[in-house]
């Protein structure tokens, strides 16, 4: 196990063939040796050399045999700076699922702050009419 931290500047130095590193999951591979024997062909790991591919990687649904020689490549974690882009986010379901669970939730806010409301109206109005 490594803990190497690369930052996306360090990572995009890496990207040619003969040094090519990549991004899945915000963690650093070192394709170099796997270039060449790549079912799906050089060309598209070049195209993502030194750069974030985890889209690419999971668009494909390779299978977890190539996950377990990705894992044999890893060298390193990726660190984020202010400015990088944003983590790839893999799978729509997922990301819809958590959009609609933060906006029920935001719903569920908005509901007991205007319960409240009304509630504390009522009884200011119970109290005058007293
Ligand atoms: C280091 C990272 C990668 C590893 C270890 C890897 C490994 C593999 C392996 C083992 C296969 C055979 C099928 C399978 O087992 O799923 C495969 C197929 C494939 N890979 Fe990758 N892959 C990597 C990155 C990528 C990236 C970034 C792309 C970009 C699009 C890509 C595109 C493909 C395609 C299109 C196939 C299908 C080839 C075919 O069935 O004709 N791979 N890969």
């Amino acid at each position: 196990m490594t803990d190497k931290t690369f930052t996306f500047s360090d990572v995009a130095e890496h990207n040619t063939k003969k040094d090519l590193y990549m991004i899945v999951h915000d963690k650093v591979y070192d394709c170099t040796s796997f270039v060449d024997e790549h079912p799906g062909g050089e060309e598209v790991l070049l195209d993502v050399g030194g750069q974030d591919s985890t889209e690419a990687f999971e668009d494909v649904g390779h299978s977890d045999e190539a996950r377990e020689i990705l894992d044999g490549l890893l060298v390193g974690n990726l660190k984020r700076e202010d400015g990088d882009p944003k983590p790839k986010s893999v799978g729509a379901s997922t990301a819809t699922t958590a959009t609609t669970d933060s906006a029920s939730a935001g719903v569920g806010l908005y509901a007991i702050i205007l319960v409240g409301g009304i509630l504390a109206f009522l009884a200011y109005k119970f109290l005058q009419s007293q």
